[in-house]
């Protein structure tokens, strides 16, 4: 099994690209479910869940491939598919869901498998099962499986008013993507605001979508009969751009990440510039200084959605904080069991304790390497950040979670001037 080897106290300097992001392409990838015609996706990023997502189209009867050098896939979902997302695909990867909106839109009927627990949490998918049905859909779980299909003598879903129990975002992604080939209005209260969203709804316009309000927490759609191919840039990944703006703040350096978008990042940003990191506008991204984690003041924030500070990054502030000035308390709203990289931080000599949704983080001066294990996608960010300041040599185990989420990490640092590498 695949580890990082990090040795610690290397400042970082130079450029470093950011890949598109894994949110929305996973979406993405599913909307090409939604028509006949090829769909070509460009910026994809080089994922593991990419390639599982990529698996799971395959098995259904989707023809893909891959061309040119900047992340160009191309997905072709002609009759005849298979409406049906295994266990066997679906057990890794929550994201799996997103088939299930598109496929009951476009052919009346599917099977999904449900996705099953996950390390940061239960992860339930009622909201998703009570969105559908009220379009209309009749949905039994059946053997582990969410059966889905339309009442005897209906072809399309009907669009409907929808308002879930809480913020979903790939609820969202899968009502929006069912409504548009639904009879009639959908209007999506509570929508998620999160920038994979309105990226979505942008390349299902250029389907043939008819979509307003996406961005906002309203979201409008009136359904057509079909929607035709289309090519689609996938935007930039916010939540690796922030991990990178976090290595720089603690390592210290001056980076320029490159397609990063500040607008995507303002709760991020915010907290950096008040712990005293600079953080500016350059070009076609945003440039990060920062003179090292001993001279940045810890920061108090809370998980929340979109707009506010994404749970996706706590991980990795938190392994700012954990060598940073001062006490912070850092709250997890989102989901109940997003602190499992806490005690590995502790293993690296970080003074952190859990008490419910909240982890109190004293800073202290150094953090020592140590062997440690990643647990989940973000809680291996936080850990190399961690490596990258600690003294001496921190062996990550279990980085087939970085490998789900992050494009070349361990290759992009390198060319930042970490010293890190992949050892077996
Ligand atoms: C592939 C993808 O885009 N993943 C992101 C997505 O996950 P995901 O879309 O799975 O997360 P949700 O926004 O749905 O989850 C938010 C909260 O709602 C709860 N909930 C959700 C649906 C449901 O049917 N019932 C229910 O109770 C969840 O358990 C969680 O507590 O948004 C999360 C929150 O920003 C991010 O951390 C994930 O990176
Ligand atoms: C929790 C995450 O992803 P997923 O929903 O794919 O598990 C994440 O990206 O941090």
């Amino acid at each position: 099994m695949d580890k990082l080897l990090i040795r610690g106290g290397r400042r970082l300097h130079g450029e470093v690209i950011i890949s598109g992001a894994k949110n929305a392409a996973l979406p993405e990838l599913c909307a090409a479910l939604l028509t006949a015609e090829p769909v070509n996706l460009h910026n994809v990023p080089r994922l593991k869940d990419v390639g599982t997502m990529r698996t799971l189209l395959e098995h259904m009867g989707v023809v893909t491939q891959t061309f040119g050098e900047r992340g160009g896939m191309g997905f072709h979902a002609a009759d005849p598919i298979r409406p049906e997302a295994p266990y066997e695909l679906v057990k890794t990867m929550r994201a799996s869901v997103l088939a299930l909106g598109p496929l009951l839109a476009r052919f009346g009927h599917a099977k999904v498998s449900l996705p099953g627990g996950c390390a940061i949490g239960s992860r339930p998918v009622d909201q998703h099962i009570k969105g559908l049905t009220a379009m209309g859909a009749e949905i039994v779980v059946e053997h582990g499986y969410m059966v889905a299909r339309l009442p005897a003598g209906r072809t399309r879903l009907k669009g409907a008013r929808i308002a879930t129990d809480m913020v979903t975002v790939t609820g969202t992604e899968n009502f929006l993507m069912a409504a548009c080939l639904a009879q009639g209005e959908t209007l999506l209260e509570n929508a998620a605001q999160e920038p994979e969203i309105p990226d979505l709804a942008e390349m299902l316009i250029k389907m043939g979508a008819k979509i307003e309000g996406h961005g906002s927490s309203r979201i409008r759609i009136q359904g057509v009969e079909k929607l035709h191919g289309c090519t689609h840039q996938v935007v930039a990944d916010r939540i690796e751009a922030g991990t990178f703006l976090c290595a720089v703040a603690a390592a210290g350096g001056d980076v320029l990440v490159r397609h990063a978008r500040i607008d995507h990042l303002e709760a991020v940003v915010e907290k950096l510039r008040d712990a005293g990191v600079t953080v500016t506008v350059e070009g076609d991204g945003i440039r990060v200084r920062s003179g090292g984690a001993s001279g940045l003041k810890a920061q108090n924030f809370r998980t929340t959605e979109y707009p506010g500070f994404p749970t996706d990054m706590q991980a990795q502030f938190m392994a700012l904080n954990a060598v940073a000035q001062g006490a912070s308390m850092v709250t997890e709203t989102i989901f109940e069991n997003r602190f499992m990289h806490v005690d590995e931080l502790v293993r690296l000599g970080a003074n952190i304790q859990i008490d419910g949704k909240v982890a109190l983080v004293e800073g202290v001066p150094q953090l020592s390497g140590a062997m440690v294990m990643a647990t989940d996608l973000r809680a291996s960010a936080s850990l190399v950040i961690a490596g990258l300041v600690a003294q001496g040599e921190t062996l990550v185990d279990r980085i087939y979670h970085l490998d789900r989420g992050y494009d070349q990490m361990e290759e992009k640092l390198r060319a930042l001037g970490a010293d890190i590498e992949r050892v077996r």
